[in-house]
């Protein structure tokens, strides 16, 4: 699509806002074992993102009972660095933790699941924290996984096209582990390289430090490290990218065990770690998921049943989850393999067991509205007006564009101005991190009114990127029909109304808003045994069990 069909579809296809919205259908799916009685068994859930930690305390019917959040800090010591601290997020872990669980009877917690993004844990030889900066600060020692420091490794691993490349859309993205691998062994050799002892996904990372076992997720590695479900590394790629020293120690510092998602590791918790958690010793942790995969995880099996949706006679197939975020994750499985240009995978039981992931992405969704309005001069005026009024700037400047649109529908306040939202290149279906963002249509106007349809011409830029993904996904062989939406972003009611609008497809949003979190929490209670595995029987949702237990879809945007 380029920028001239996407001005005219953006202007033909815009619907009315619907009117407001439905309220919230209360109901909830089968109860699992303990039916309506007092629950017996809790699960916490703890899930890594961009800007926090947050932890949640579930029961066994999915019924979240206490959350925590917790902001983590970030550095972008140079333009496109973005770098984390591991002690950092384990301590945020804790305290998350710690304040959920107060006042439970710690007896009933069976099990423990991680998620976090898909970001580079670097670690010495005695898992001690390794510097990932010029600077030799070891407590950064993370590298972000919106990092985009690697771009001349990137391409140069694209130009081998080994057959790996097939299973990541055909283009290695500047996001996954070995550019930035790559690009450590070439930039910082003496105090990062040569001293590694482990390199972690995020996820994995977590499930570490819990339990004491280095093994890896599949999730982690099939997604982010080119490992293969099937027939596991590929040691000619390794070669000919320039890191055969990782083949060395049978792949000791990248992972040469590999679980699934959900399955339990090791002994369960080790004391050391159960203190800092406030969590009893012993208990189930989880092989992990990363942040998106445990969101689709969440939503993907929701019971629709009785909400009139076409998707309720259709397979699971014909759902996508979409986690929305820093970034948009857009998340499909399918049956057989499929090889979608500019989308992630196919990844095989990366998210469903027994499931082919396709993961289409947009890299900036959240950070770019975040941008686009913090970057705007009538930005103070917006938070003054917002604080006075006791919203968030978000809730405002909705109601804001509410008054301005008059009789017309609001995607109409835009048809003068048009973004073009890859500001941090383009992850799918263009697969181009060089792309840079657009604004068109702009005036000397720096009030508020212009903030707030700026505001929508973003989230209306970002729901087109998601029609794009859906018709290039639709174009090599899956078959859509509805959207699930879970992540921050999916409390915006204009943002899901513009996805419903602009793709044309109904948008089920979970009655669990945290649906992220169920997701980890469904790790942890696979992991104690309690439930068979993230999902049981031949096909999904009705004979999901865990999944479809723990959700009903709250209420439909068509
Ligand atoms: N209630 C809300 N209304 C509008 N936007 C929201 C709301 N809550 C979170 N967001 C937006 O969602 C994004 C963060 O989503 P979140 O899932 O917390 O991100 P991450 O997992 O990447 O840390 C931010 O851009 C934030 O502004
Ligand atoms: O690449 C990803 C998943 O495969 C995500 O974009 C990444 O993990 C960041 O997630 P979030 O936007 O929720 O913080």
């Amino acid at each position: 699509m380029d920028i001239q069909t996407h001005v005219l579809t953006h202007m033909q296809q815009v619907l009315p806002l619907a009117e407001p919205l439905p309220s919230p259908v209360h109901g909830r799916g089968t109860m699992m074992s303990g039916g309506d009685q007092e629950p017996d068994h809790y699960y916490v859930g703890i899930d890594v993102g961009t800007g926090s930690v947050r932890a949640a305390l579930v029961d066994q019917r999915g019924v979240l009972l206490a959350f925590a959040e917790q902001p983590i800090k970030k550095w972008e010591p140079q333009f496109n660095h973005h770098e984390q601290s591991s002690e950092d997020i384990w301590a945020a872990c804790c305290r998350v933790t710690k304040e959920i669980v107060q006042g439970i009877d710690a007896h009933r917690i069976r099990g423990l699941g991680f998620d976090a993004t898909c970001s580079l844990v670097v670690l010495d030889k005695e898992f001690h924290p390794l510097p990932v900066n010029r600077e030799g600060d070891s407590s950064r020692n993370i590298i972000m996984w919106l990092d985009h420091r690697a771009v001349s490794q990137v391409h140069r691993i694209n130009e081998t096209k080994h057959s790996v490349l097939q299973y990541v859309g055909g283009v290695m993205s500047v996001e996954m582990q070995a550019p930035k691998l790559l690009w450590l062994k070439e930039n910082l050799r003496e105090i990062c390289w040569d001293k590694a002892g482990h390199f972690f996904d995020l996820p994995d990372f977590l499930s570490w430090k819990a339990t004491g076992v280095t093994a890896r997720s599949l999730c982690s590695l099939v997604c982010k490290w080119t490992y293969s479900a099937e027939k596991g590394w590929d040691d000619s790629f390794w070669k000919m990218i320039g890191l055969e020293d990782l083949i060395g120690d049978n792949y000791n510092k990248i992972g040469n065990l590999v679980l699934p998602p959900g399955a339990s590791l090791g002994s369960g918790l080790i004391p050391e770690a159960a203190r800092e958690l406030g969590l009893p010793s012993g208990i189930a942790v989880a092989a992990s998921l990363i942040d998106a995969h445990a969101g689709g995880l969440g939503v993907i099996g929701a019971d629709v049943r009785g909400h009139g949706l076409t998707c309720e006679g259709q397979p699971v197939t014909s759902r996508l989850a979409v986690i929305c975020g820093t970034s948009s994750c857009h998340m499909g499985i399918s049956k057989d393999p499929i090889f979608v240009p500019g989308v992630w995978g196919p990844y095989f039981s990366a998210m469903v067991p027994g499931f082919w992931l396709n993961e289409g992405g947009q890299s900036v969704t959240g950070k770019l509205i975040d941008h686009m309005v913090q970057s705007h001069p009538a930005f103070p005026e917006l938070q003054a007006k917002a604080t006075a009024r006791c919203q968030s700037i978000y809730a405002y400047l909705n109601s804001h564009l509410d008054l301005i649109k008059k009789a017309q529908p609001v995607g109409f306040l835009t048809v003068d101005l048009h973004v073009w939202p890859d500001f941090h290149g383009n992850r799918s279906p263009l697969a181009d991190l060089t792309l840079k963002g657009m604004v068109t249509g702009l005036t000397l106007s720096r009030d508020l009114d212009d903030l707030a349809v700026l505001y929508l011409a973003t989230i209306q830029a970002i729901a087109f990127g998601t029609r794009f993904i859906i018709e290039t996904m639709e174009a090599a062989g899956h078959s859509l029909s509805t959207l699930f939406l879970c992540g921050g972003l999916s409390k915006n009611p204009l943002f899901v109304q513009m996805h419903a609008d602009i793709t044309g497809m109904p948008v089920v949003l979970s009655q669990e808003v945290e649906s992220v979190l169920v997701g980890a929490a469904i790790l942890g209670a696979c992991a104690s045994g309690d439930f068979a595995s993230v999902q049981t029987g031949e096909s999904l949702p009705e004979t999901c069990s865990v999944v479809t237990d723990f959700f009903l879809s709250a209420f439909v945007m068509e």
